[in-house]
């Protein structure tokens, strides 16, 4: 079956082709490869970044500071630039485009998060390519996504995709950085993503790009989880976006998962930045990640940072192993008096009760897999 919706990130590295300025030239192929789809009648929503490259290049490479406010200048030069250049050459095509600057505080609010969707969605319902970035002219570190293999990933949960192509200047992902290694090898596909595989993904070295594979794996992870296919593929192949929606053998592909993850979990997932851990011991591990159950009191060993009821908390085996995300019943001080302690004895240490659990099955997103990794 053919796909519906596809969300195409483009990298740094590829809207550049490697040099210090946009190549307009390979954008007008991309756009027509992305026309095309939409012609094909498959929704098409487009991350790009370039923003900074293309501030730097309109500022003809001035020599700043390298400070936060810097970044956020050549940004803001940068970003009006490509959209102007989205903008001009989309309509060569015949399509209107539509700006959305997102934030991770855009995500995190459940109720902008559905504003972002029903933009997302009407945009698309009128035949017009929803064009996605970081609002890096105002996010700090504190309210960022970081990069855009995450905000992509973002971004196909936010308008419910069914393919994620992330494009950059490797093939795929190999089981090592064939910049360093010469003899690394092309994963073709991948059922899941576990500790080994994320050992093979690197950082960002060409100094244009931000997060690497690292960060796409990043991504592919949480699409995948949602139900959505991903390719990593290289943004120079040939009609590349065209044969990755036809389902032809380019870059690496992860499958989906068979049962995906309800809306309001995958909004856990992709919304909110955590804002504490709960360390908890061997017998709740295996209860949340092997039985999915929720995580009792009993079980928690230890709380760290400061939150409030509601708060999105990641849950941690004793080696800091991230094994869920989820949302607490109980505020970070009141969880202190109550963890290691019997449900049953909750009303009368705190004088209230917001149920047995502390994080309820229901509000929660186990990430450990108990799968093997597969790779081939
Ligand atoms: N295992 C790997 N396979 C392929 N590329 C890798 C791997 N590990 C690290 N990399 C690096 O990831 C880079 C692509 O990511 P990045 O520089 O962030 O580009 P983009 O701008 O497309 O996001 C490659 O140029 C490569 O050096
Ligand atoms: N938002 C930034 C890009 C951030 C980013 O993730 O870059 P990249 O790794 O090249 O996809 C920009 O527009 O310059």
């Amino acid at each position: 079956m053919g796909y519906r919706r596809v969300v195409v990130k483009l990298g740094t590295s590829v809207l550049t082709s490697g040099s210090k300025k946009l190549d307009k030239a390979h954008m007008v192929e991309l756009a027509r490869q992305m026309a095309n789809l939409m012609k094909s009648g498959v929704e098409v929503v487009l991350c790009t970044s370039g923003a900074i490259a293309a501030g730097r290049e309109h500022l003809q490479y001035p020599i700043l500071p390298d400070t936060m406010a810097h970044k956020q200048l050549l940004a803001a030069v940068g970003q009006s630039q490509l959209i102007l250049a989205w903008s001009q050459l989309f309509s060569l095509y015949g399509l209107h485009v539509g700006q959305l600057l997102l934030t991770r505080a855009d995500l995190q609010d459940r109720e902008r998060y559905l504003n972002a969707r029903d933009t997302l969605n009407a945009l698309l319902d009128n035949n017009i390519i929803p064009i996605i970035n970081e609002n890096d002219a105002v996010a700090t570190n504190e309210i960022k996504v970081g990069d855009n293999d995450n905000l992509s990933a973002r971004a196909a949960l936010l308008c419910d995709a069914d393919l994620l192509i992330l494009l950059t200047d490797q093939k795929g992902l190999f089981d090592a950085d064939p910049r360093t290694n010469p003899n690394a090898q092309l994963i073709k596909q991948v059922v899941n993503i576990d500790d080994s595989l994320r050992l093979l993904a690197g950082g960002s070295v060409s100094g244009l790009g931000t997060g690497g594979m690292a960060t796409k794996l990043e991504a592919a992870d949480i699409a995948r989880r949602a139900g959505i296919e991903v390719v990593i593929a290289s943004g120079h192949h040939p009609d590349v976006i065209n044969k990755v929606a036809l389902r032809e053998s380019v870059g690496t592909h992860f499958s989906a998962i068979d049962s995906p993850l309800e809306s309001r979990k995958q909004w856990i997932l992709a919304g909110p930045a955590s804002q504490g851990k709960l360390v908890v011991d061997d017998g709740a591990a295996r209860a949340v990640v092997e039985s999915g159950r929720s995580l009792l009191s009993k079980g928690i060993t230890r709380i760290e940072g400061e939150f409030e009821r509601g708060a999105t908390i990641l849950i941690v085996n004793t080696d800091t192993r991230v094994l869920a995300k989820g949302i607490s019943r109980y505020c970070a001080a009141d969880l202190r008096k109550i963890s290691g302690k019997h449900s049953n004895e909750i009303e009368d240490i705190l004088g209230y009760d917001y149920g047995d659990a502390a994080v309820h099955r229901n509000d929660m997103v186990v990430l450990e897999n108990k799968e093997k990794a597969h790779v081939s």
